[in-house]
């Protein structure tokens, strides 16, 4: 927990910057606003917007900024020193930067004699000069720097004299921020923290020597940030490395998105030095709002979001195994390291074929059935739910089959209507892409017998019409279910034909999403079981939302 005297770290988010040099993602001007003003709600101080010389885009968003700015955060505006032999002043970038009217700019350099010499094909000396001008030029225009040490970790290591001269550059041309760099993602954290508290010692000297005024005459003593990414998958320790040898800024970007691996991952990084470390970032509630920004920005980018995330995934908080389950029932520090509502995430139980008679008692607690007095019931229950898994069913993403399966074993499952058989009819025509499908079904209900046929542009989708239009004259609320995703996987490929298939079918009502399952050597069987238990399970929620309001009133 956080008090008034926590210490304070600055984050810095560059998931619109860096986080969109990751591979395969891709963000419209309304997208960066959109995740802009998120990280704003988040209470993330310092938000990357991006390169404003770099693309039309970037230019557009600053624009759009300073029209309808943040609340709390300052947008920060990204750009390189001035190229080689020319003047700050005369550079266009730099122009452009000005331009997106930010009271903060980060400048990258280069810190590796290996870059200034093969990247930017200058000498030494001329880089010093490219840090220095850009930044004195930036700052005679009224602008607040955050230097960039671009390769620092490996300058450092393969020449600390010239990588610490630049930094120097930066400090005597008055950046308030220098934030050190493992570009390359190479760096180990033992190195990271020997390498962070030699820059900060060096600094206070340099400090003491030489140090600027601000234009309300204060010293400026420029302070260590830290920029890690994920080549060894050690972009959070090495961030945490640096904190705990002296860095103040923290630089990451949501879901560590990033190019090649990644950056680190400010959903893991906030938590850890907030609630492990004591440092204070965010407030408690903002921290709480973590999971759902996490998702949000996954949603905008478009990207599926990692379901085992720490902190922040769907499974962060999933017990599986029997005996977790039932520790975890008991007292959940037994298996978890945080409270999963400190971020904004839940505990969920999983059902399975791991699964003791803890994990149906709390499953079937989640569905409003009580089975603690039933001991025998669920033992029953468990060792069906084990029977079916080995046949190749999968409850854990299919809880609708399994309620409808403790439903069933306790004698109380609602028959709404029993399908008393059902034809499929398939055209393939050559040349046409999708096949003319024809099903037919004879079903049952209250005791009437009902034809019923219908066309679909595949098999599932016209028995699943068929179905519908037969019941939809019982079950007005049925038109409102859509079957929303459609996912099969063959469980024995190498019995070729005769494999077992595996079917799985999402269903919703507007409101509410559920998972059914079937399993059989036929395709067409499977994706029968799991679509007559998708309208089943939702003629059952929907039947005991009317029992709810009844009881209310
Ligand atoms: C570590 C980082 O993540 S840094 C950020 C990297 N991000 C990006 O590159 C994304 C945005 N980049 C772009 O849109 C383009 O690369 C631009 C607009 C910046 C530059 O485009 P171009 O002018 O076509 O150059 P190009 O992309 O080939 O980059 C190489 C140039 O950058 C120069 N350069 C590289 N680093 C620096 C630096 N720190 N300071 C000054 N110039 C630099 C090189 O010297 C080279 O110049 P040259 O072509 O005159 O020899
Ligand atoms: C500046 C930056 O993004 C890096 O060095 O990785």
């Amino acid at each position: 927990m956080t008090t008034n005297s926590s210490p304070q770290l600055w984050l810095y988010d560059t998931t619109l910057r860096d986080g969109t040099q990751r591979e395969g993602l891709s963000v419209s001007i309304e997208d960066k606003l959109r995740i802009a003003k998120r990280l704003d709600q988040l209470g993330v101080p310092f938000i990357e917007g991006g390169w404003p010389g770099a693309n039309p885009k970037d230019v557009q968003f600053f624009w759009q900024l300073q029209e309808d700015p943040l609340k709390q955060a300052e947008i920060v505006a990204f750009c390189s020193t001035r190229r080689p032999n020319s003047t700050a002043a005369t550079e266009p970038m730099l122009q452009d930067i000005l331009a997106a009217g930010t009271r903060w700019v980060t400048i990258f350099g280069k810190s590796w004699d290996l870059h200034v010499t093969t990247s930017l094909k200058t000498t030494l000396e001329e880089n010093l000069a490219m840090i220095r001008d850009t930044i004195e030029y930036l700052r005679s225009q009224g602008r607040r720097i955050i230097y960039d040490a671009e390769h620092w970790f490996d300058g450092y290591k393969h020449n600390p004299d010239y990588a610490l001269q630049t930094l120097e550059a930066a400090i005597a041309s008055g950046a308030e921020w220098l934030v050190l760099c493992d570009t390359n993602g190479g760096t180990l954290p033992h190195e990271i923290g020997q390498i962070v508290q030699d820059v900060s010692s060096h600094l206070s000297f340099v400090t003491c020597q030489e140090t600027m005024t601000k234009d309300n005459g204060q010293r400026i003593i420029p302070q260590i940030g830290i920029h890690t990414h994920n080549d060894s998958e050690m972009a959070v320790a090495n961030a945490i490395a640096a904190v705990m040898a002296g860095a103040k800024m923290v630089q990451g970007t949501i879901n560590g998105y990033g190019e090649r691996c990644g950056n680190a991952n400010l959903c893991s990084l906030i938590p850890n030095l907030q609630l492990k470390l004591g440092y204070s970032c965010i407030t408690e509630d903002q921290l709480t709002q973590l999971t759902e920004a996490s998702r949000f920005v996954s949603e905008v980018v478009n990207l599926a979001p990692d379901e085992h995330a720490p902190f922040v995934g769907l499974s962060a908080f999933a017990h599986k195994g029997g005996i977790h389950v039932s520790a975890v029932e008991r007292n959940p520090l037994t298996y978890e390291h945080i409270q999963p509502e400190q971020v904004g995430n839940h505990r969920r139980i999983v059902i399975s074929e791991q699964s003791g008679l803890s994990n149906v008692l709390a499953k079937a607690r989640s569905f409003g059935i009580d089975l603690d007095q039933l001991k025998a019931e669920a033992k029953e229950i468990l060792q069906r739910l084990k029977d079916l898994e080995s046949e190749g069913f999968q409850f854990e993403a299919a809880e609708a089959s399994f309620a409808l399966l403790m439903h069933e074993a306790l004698g109380g499952r609602q028959k709404f209507f029993e399908v008393k058989g059902f034809q499929v009819h398939c055209d393939l025509v050559e040349g046409k892409e999708t096949s003319n499908a024809l099903a037919t079904v004879k079903i049952a209900v209250d005791g009437k017998n009902i034809l019923e046929a219908a066309e679909g542009n595949g098999p599932v989708a016209a028995l699943d019409a068929a179905l519908r239009k037969a019941l939809v004259n019982f079950y007005p609320q049925i038109a409102t279910f859509d079957l929303t995703d459609y996912k099969v996987r063959i469980l024995n490929g190498h019995t070729g034909t005769a494999a077992k298939t595996r079917v799985l079918v999402e269903s919703g009502n507007g409101r509410q999403r559920w998972t059914t399952v079937g399993v059989s050597t036929n395709i067409l069987e499977a994706s029968y079981q799991a679509v007559v238990e998708g309208l089943e399970y939702g003629l059952l929620l929907h039947s005991q939302a009317e029992a709810a309001v009844k009881a209310s009133t």
